[in-house]
């Protein structure tokens, strides 16, 4: 694809994204991958307001071409993401009020979902009886390192849709840039349909 074509596509999914409060303030990075390489989000920008300048591109080591702009702080986990998962052509992040409290609360290392009909928006999930289980690493500032971990975790269990990132938000992955969307979409439909149902019945049910 096109890195023209993939910016256009990332300047309306941030639209859609940022009117649905999964991107406050300057939260949350988006990236493609492209026939010559990646395009990624600019650092410290509203991701509801993106334009072409607001887009850094990367050659297929992820090296930048020289530019005023600086990429993503996020940038490696990106592409260790597209390493990782090479079916991904989409690696949406975002910080929801659902995936940043659900992180927390869960104390374990996977949020595991079941018996939401919902499930099946995500690629794979045939059934509401299939568990969903979307990995749960703790928050570092050292972007390096988080990628490692969940490099390494990826090669014990491998990475389908996405990750959370326990306090901060949620990695989604797709092949194209509607899957990645439905994905997003499902996905924070079902962090608020568990984040309301153990307000209700508490964390050990
Ligand atoms: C105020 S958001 C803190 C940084 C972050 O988590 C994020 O997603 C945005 O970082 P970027 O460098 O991609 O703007
Ligand atoms: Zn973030």
């Amino acid at each position: 694809m096109h890195n023209n074509t993939a910016i256009s596509e990332l300047i309306e999914a941030g639209k859609w994204i940022s009117q649905r409060g999964w991107v406050p303030a300057t939260g949350g990075n988006f990236s493609a991958r492209t026939n010559t390489g990646f395009v990624v989000t600019a650092s410290g920008f509203d991701k509801g307001q993106l334009g072409s300048h607001t887009f850094i591109e990367l050659d297929h080591a992820g090296n930048r071409s020289a530019s005023a702009a600086k990429p993503s702080a996020e940038t490696e986990l990106h592409l260790s993401m597209y390493k990782l998962i090479p079916s991904a052509n989409y690696v949406l992040h975002t910080h929801s009020v659902a995936a940043t409290v659900l992180s927390r609360v869960i104390k374990g290392h996977s949020l595991d979902l079941h018996g939401y009909e919902m499930q099946k928006s995500l690629t794979g999930i045939t059934s509401h009886l299939d568990t969903l289980s979307i990995p749960i690493f703790d928050n570092d500032q050292d972007i390096d390192r988080l990628s490692l971990l969940v490099s390494d975790h990826h090669l014990h269990i491998p990475i389908e849709h996405g990750v959370l990132i326990r306090g901060h938000g949620l990695y989604v992955v797709g092949r194209t840039i509607g899957e990645v969307r439905r994905q997003l979409e499902g996905l924070e439909f079902l962090f608020a349909c568990e984040l309301e149902r153990l307000k209700l019945v508490g964390l050990e049910s």
